[in-house]
């Protein structure tokens, strides 16, 4: 949030001739994205909107003929006469001219929703590959945040702003063209006008700005502020600790202040508007005076006199579009700027083995005897301290091993670059002897399933829960047997029998039918999704912390029946024969820990101890310590 509104320094100090110079980098960055968006829209856009600018010229010019026929010396019924067929080449060329501006405006209209769909595809595309150290370094989250939220307002907006310069430009240069074509002195006197709506606007741009930069802390405060009163997760501490009225009070604070800021600015604005507008009228008075003496010296005749006033009058509206546009345009392009570096910063944080054009990507073996972990350390960016620190540990297929130590020891940074979802700064993670940095990222996380300790409350229905969109073998109104094995398994059956819709039940209160579970049953669910997956490794992060002793006891029995369940002759589900799952329990209820085949106790990032729970009973370490003061509590020996 701290960058939200890092461009405002930039736009206050922005004048008319920085502008000038980077727009057109804009405008050009604005018509790659509505040509990749849709190339018939962008081309009908600009085409219709050249061809309206043409009947523009083409209608202004005709009034000439309408007026000199009218202002001719003949009987009025043969001026008229004589009026007409100009008169209706006028009316053919407004009506085209209106309908081909109609046509641009749908175009444009369509483009929208293109160029939306377009920025946000490819900005979630990013979000969703990049390495996940990108998503732990503060500078790369802020600039998620602004190219998430300013950045990809802005990219519809740029290109509609874009087409608006370009609208309001071919309008002036047909006004423009047809006062040259009249008289070579009118085209200066139409720019002379130019001069004090374009000074106005800028001006009143960049009050708007200064306005945005000085209420940043206060529109932030009223976003939390407001969702603190509307979301329903806070509704029941807003309640229990009667906080209602300093809620409000604290929010009509800032929003009195905020009003007060911009009352002023929009008084301020109201006189810049009033001032440009008086000095635009001096001007178009004083074009109105050459004009006058322009005909008394009989320099043009009326007739012509009547068209230019009408195309300084067209050429006005069009320069209004224009400076507004260029205003706007400059503007968002610096947001949509943000968007596009952002970007390209986290496209070159997608790891290149994770790239399908990836040219030299390993394999994982399809069935791999150990895990190995060599001297691994990992520092998370923007720490001082390495997480863990020349960590080695070995598991073979179908054992279940263990970590343990105290919060914060490194267990689930070792976890996660076991499953490769972190690379170690040094050290190497082996799966059956290929290192996990030579192949795709993909391929490592198929062969996973994490119960990680902070899951997601994935608002889908219960079945999509455990599932995530990979049912398998789901006959019409039947459900997956496996997806029913691995609810049993983890006591998620239970919760679905509760459940108004089953399976069907929409596990979020925000929508209508939508159900609440508790703590316990979500993680009987995350429990369930891990199971699900067919994965050679199964890493479960406290998988018990919310559960029902019952509920705890039935898991980690489970858990141990887990490692050997692939351990059947002639394979399983056409895959060769193992030796059954592997599993990475951690834990911190170390009754159910002594049943692994092997513990590793973490202290600081590093192995302090190892063995399974008879040796490291034996030994007197932080193992038996921590043990005997569990025991203790439930006063067991
Ligand atoms: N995303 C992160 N960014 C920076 N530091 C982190 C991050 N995650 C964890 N750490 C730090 O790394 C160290 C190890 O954390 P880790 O979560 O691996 O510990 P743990 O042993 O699993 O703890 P617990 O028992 O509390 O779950 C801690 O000092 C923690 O502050």
């Amino acid at each position: 949030m701290t960058n939200w509104h890092a461009r405002d320094k930039e736009l206050t100090e922005t004048g008319m001739s920085t502008i000038a110079r980077r727009l057109p980098a804009v405008i050009l960055q604005a018509a790659g994205l509505a040509w990749r968006a849709s190339r018939r829209d962008a081309l009908v856009t600009v085409c219709l909107n050249l061809a309206a600018g043409v009947f523009t010229a083409f209608w202004l010019l005709a009034t000439t003929g309408v007026l000199s026929a009218l202002f001719s010396s003949a009987p009025t019924p043969s001026r008229v006469r004589d009026a007409l067929p100009a008169l209706a080449l006028v009316a053919g060329a407004v009506a085209l001219r209106a309908g081909l501006q109609a046509g641009a405006g749908w175009a444009q209209a369509r483009l929208e929703p293109q160029v939306e769909r377009l920025v946000e595809l490819r900005l979630y595309e990013a979000t969703t590959a990049v390495d996940l150290t990108a998503l732990d370094d503060s500078d790369f989250l802020d600039d998620l945040k602004r190219a998430e939220g300013r950045g990809l307002m802005s990219a519809p907006l740029v290109v509609q702003h874009a087409v608006d310069v370009l609208t309001g430009t071919i309008g002036m240069v047909a006004a423009a063209g047809t006062l040259g074509v009249l008289h070579p002195l009118l085209l200066p006197l139409l720019l002379f006008t130019a001069v004090p709506e374009g000074w106005a606007s800028v001006r009143s741009a960049r009050m708007r700005y200064l306005m945005m930069l000085s209420l940043v802390g206060v529109t932030r405060r009223k976003w939390i502020l407001s969702d603190l009163m509307v979301e329903r997760s806070h509704a029941a501490e807003v309640r229990s600790f009667t906080m209602r009225d300093f809620l409000l009070r604290q929010y009509d604070g800032a929003a009195s202040y905020q009003r007060r800021v911009e009352l002023d600015v929009a008084r301020r604005q109201a006189i810049v508007k009033v001032t440009g507008d008086m000095l635009k009228g001096v001007a178009t008075a004083g074009v109105y005076v050459a004009l006058g003496v322009m005909l008394w010296k009989g320099a043009m005749p009326l007739a012509v006199a009547g068209t230019a006033v009408l195309a300084i009058r067209t050429g006005q509206t069009s320069l209004a579009t224009l400076v507004y546009a260029v205003n706007r345009c400059y503007e968002e392009g610096l947001y949509f700027g943000d968007y596009v570096s952002f970007c390209v910063a986290a496209e070159e944080r997608v790891p290149p083995r994770a790239l399908p054009s990836a040219k030299e990507r390993g394999r994982l073996p399809d069935d791999f005897a150990r895990i190995d972990v060599e001297d691994v350390t990992f520092t998370y960016p923007g720490s001082e301290e390495p997480s863990l620190n020349g960590v080695s540990l070995h598991v073979r297929q179908g054992e279940v091993i263990a970590l343990v130590g105290e919060n914060g020891s490194g267990k689930t940074t070792l976890a996660k670059i076991m499953a490769g979802l972190y690379d170690p700064d040094s050290g190497l993670v082996s799966w059956g002897g290929v290192p996990l940095t030579e192949v795709p990222p993909q391929d490592v996380w198929a062969n996973v399933a994490v119960i990680a300790q902070e899951y997601t409350h994935w608002p889908m229905t219960a079945r999509q829960n455990v599932t995530m969109g990979h049912d398998r073998d789901r006959a019409a109104g039947q459900e997956d047997p496996a997806m029913l094995a691995a609810a049993r398994a983890s006591g998620a059956d239970e919760v679905v029998d509760g459940l108004s819709r089953g399976y069907d039940t929409l596990l979020d209160r925000r929508f209508k039918g939508g159900a609440e579970l508790s703590g316990g049953q979500w993680q009987r669910l995350a429990v369930a999704r891990g199971f699900f997956r067919d994965a050679p490794l199964l890493i479960c992060d406290e998988p018990t912390a919310a559960l029902d002793a019952r509920a705890e006891h039935h898991l980690f029995e489970r858990i141990r029946t887990h490692a050997d369940a692939r351990a059947v002759p002639g394979g399983v589900g056409g895959r060769p024969p193992t030796g059954g799952r592997t599993v990475l329990l951690i834990t911190h209820r170390l009754a159910s820990v002594r049943y692994a085949d092997r513990i590793y106790v973490l202290e600081h990032g590093k192995v302090i101890e190892e063995g399974d729970h008879t040796a490291l009973m034996a030994c007197g370490g932080l193992y038996a310590d921590l043990y005997s003061l569990q025991a203790a509590a439930y006063g067991a020996t």
